[in-house]
């Protein structure tokens, strides 16, 4: 190298580092892809979409609600959004119709987005929520279906999710003595309620979480001094949830931060060196695991002949038999622990059983009796047809499970339905496209993180019908209407009844467990588990109106849409 060289290199290295810096902010910047709708004051901010985005949440707490609102502001169903430096924009679609069709018949167009995917994979890098619709997922479900199958529902769950339906009861009762009149927060009876059952369907046994809740009240009641004013909150005993349902709803509450973080590997990986998520790490591994080793070990003993008898009785037994039955069908040897794969696919599905059918139910009961309570005379509507329907025997015993599950009382029907509607518990869903392709006509290219509003309660933008995709078009009629001409905010029950006064599910359209291959796994049970629960609360509560303060019907969102405040005063029937 000559001097002349030599004395370059500070200039050549000033100018390398510019065009670095110069490039580095170009990528920082938003990058609109072209044909797609945006806001433009937004493109030419560092911080894109994301400014607007993090001051509405500071009120609204529903990033959702503001996401979706941009559509409506630029008066398009398909739009893009810069939700961070350095990434590339995301894309919105309102649209009911065109939602559903995604989910329901573009899989090979739209999966399982990465951010989804790595949010659980690191918790549970085996579930089949992680995986894309392919073989190996469908496998998995076939794998596991016997869990939320209708033999297993009828036979196994329904008994124990009247049990704990009953158990709540008694909890609230107590509650309700304790409070005299005055409100009660009650989110954390759903809660261990949730827990309990789905704890119970899982591992076969019985955590026991409401009954001792309820002996804290019974024990606490009479040395407790409740607040003077009968609006004020009652002092009750805070519920201790077993240690497993504490550690579940903290997993849930990482998954959350990670989806909600503008660097969501920054996120997990700091999450996951904190000494409490390593504690509940290690807690949850040698419980989930002890249970399965546990399990294989009382049945690795039968022949084939005999596990073909054993009843199903939990989601660990019908994996651990199956797996047993698979491996004496290869001849390989079943009195050994499982191999370190086998037993992690096990223990990572049930976990995700945990993890998704836990807190989901409890929060779509607490906006269920939010809704009893914020609306009076349909409160008395369902209780009028609920006691018309499930008349109580003489001796005043609360109807049967199979009475409540197996009697049509439209009323009911519409209020679930409606409930899930106006819950609206997960108000978007994430999909990438696994393709370059197009929505309504809009081109969207390949690897692109799509939000979906699955929402039944905003009207849709016209759209000329030839827009639309093919399977769209063909499915038009397979609901009488995409929106109520009287409008969909106010809660509303009626909708769902036609003339005869007959449920109509086909009504509109309902996404509150979405649609298609990726559909909720365990919708039928949580159906089945909101059904008794309703049925139960409101034969035997009055919900009284809440004094200011405590009666807000603000939601927030965690990893669902649940209310801000969750408080009941009762009456007792
Ligand atoms: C009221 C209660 C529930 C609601 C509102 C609900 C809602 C949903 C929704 C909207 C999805 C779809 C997400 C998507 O399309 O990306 C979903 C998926 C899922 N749900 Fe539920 N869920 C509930 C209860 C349950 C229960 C009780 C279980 C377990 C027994 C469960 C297990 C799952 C699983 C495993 C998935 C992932 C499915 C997949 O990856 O294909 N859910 N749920």
């Amino acid at each position: 190298m000559d001097i002349l060289s030599l004395n370059h290199l500070p200039s050549i290295g000033i100018g390398l580092l510019a065009f670095i810096l110069y490039y580095g902010f170009k990528r920082a910047y938003p990058s609109p892809y072209p044909g797609i709708p945006y806001n433009a004051a937004s493109a030419r901010r560092f911080w894109g979409d994301s400014t607007g985005l993090l001051e509405d949440i500071k009120i609204t707490q529903d990033p959702a609600k503001y996401i979706f609102q941009q559509s409506r502001n630029l008066n398009s169903p398909v739009i893009q959004m810069f939700l961070a430096p350095f990434s590339n924009p995301t894309v919105i679609i309102d649209d009911v119709r065109e939602v559903k069709d995604i989910l329901s018949n573009r899989t090979h167009e739209f999966d399982r987005a990465p951010r989804t995917q790595d949010a659980y994979r690191s918790l549970l890098p085996h579930c089949s929520l992680v995986k894309l619709t392919g073989p190996e997922f469908k496998n998995q479900r076939r794998f596991w279906e016997g869990v939320t199958g209708t033999p297993f529902l009828r036979r196994v769950a329904e008994p124990k999710m009247y049990r704990c339906a009953l158990g709540l009861i008694d909890l609230l009762r107590a509650q309700a003595k304790m409070a005299g009149g005055r409100p009660f927060y009650c989110f954390d009876d759903f809660d261990v309620a949730a827990f309990e059952l789905i704890w119970e369907l899982v591992f076969g046994t019985n955590v026991d979480g409401i009954k001792s809740a309820r002996n804290k009240v019974l024990s606490a009641t009479s040395d407790t001094v409740q607040p003077p004013s009968i609006d004020s909150a009652a002092q009750i005993p805070v519920i201790q949830k077993p240690d497993m349902c504490e550690a579940v709803s903290f997993f849930i509450s990482t998954v959350a931060k990670s989806l909600q973080s503008v660097s969501q590997k920054w996120s997990l990986w700091y999450l996951r060196q904190q000494p409490v998520y390593k504690w509940k790490l290690a807690f949850k591994e040698s419980t989930v695991d002890g249970l399965i080793e546990g399990t294989r070990a009382k049945l690795a003993g039968l022949s084939e002949d005999q596990l073909m008898e054993v009843e199903e009785t939990s989601a660990v037994v019908t994996g651990v038999r199956r797996q047993l039955l698979a491996q004496i069908r290869q001849g390989q040897p079943v009195n050994v622990p499982f191999p370190a794969l086998v037993q992690a696919e096990i223990h990572d599905e049930l976990f995700m059983i945990l993890v998704a059918g836990h807190e989901t139910k409890a929060v779509l009961l607490s906006w269920a009796v939010k809704f009893l309570i914020a609306n009076p005379e349909k409160q008395e509507k369902l209780r009028k047809a609920l006691v018309d329907a499930l008349p109580k025997s003489s001796n005043g015993e609360q109807p049967s499970s199979k009475a409540i599950m197996s009697t049509s009382i439209p009323y009911l029907e519409a209020y679930m339905e409606e409930s899930m509607r106006a819950a609206n518990t997960s108000p978007r869903l994430v999909r990438r496209t696994t393709t370059d392709t197009q929505v309504l006509g809009y081109p969207i290219p390949k690897g692109v993180t799509v939000l979906l509003n699955p929402y039944i309660g905003t009207q849709p933008l016209d759209i000329p019908e030839h827009m639309r995709s093919e399977t769209s078009r063909s499915s038009k009629g397979n609901f009488e209407s995409y929106w109520d001409v009287n409008g969909m905010d106010e809660f509303h029950p009626e909708r769902w009844l036609v003339e005869d006064g007959s449920f109509n599910p086909r009504e509109f359209p309902r996404l509150g467990f979405s649609a298609g291959p990726r559909m909720c796994y365990g919708r039928n049970l949580a159906l089945m588990e909101f059904r008794l629960n309703l049925v139960l609360l409101v034969l035997n509560f009055k919900f009284e109106p809440l004094p200011k303060g405590l009666d807000s019907m603000e939601s927030q969102q965690r990893l669902f849409r649940m209310p801000r405040q969750c408080y009941v005063r009762l009456s007792p029937l």
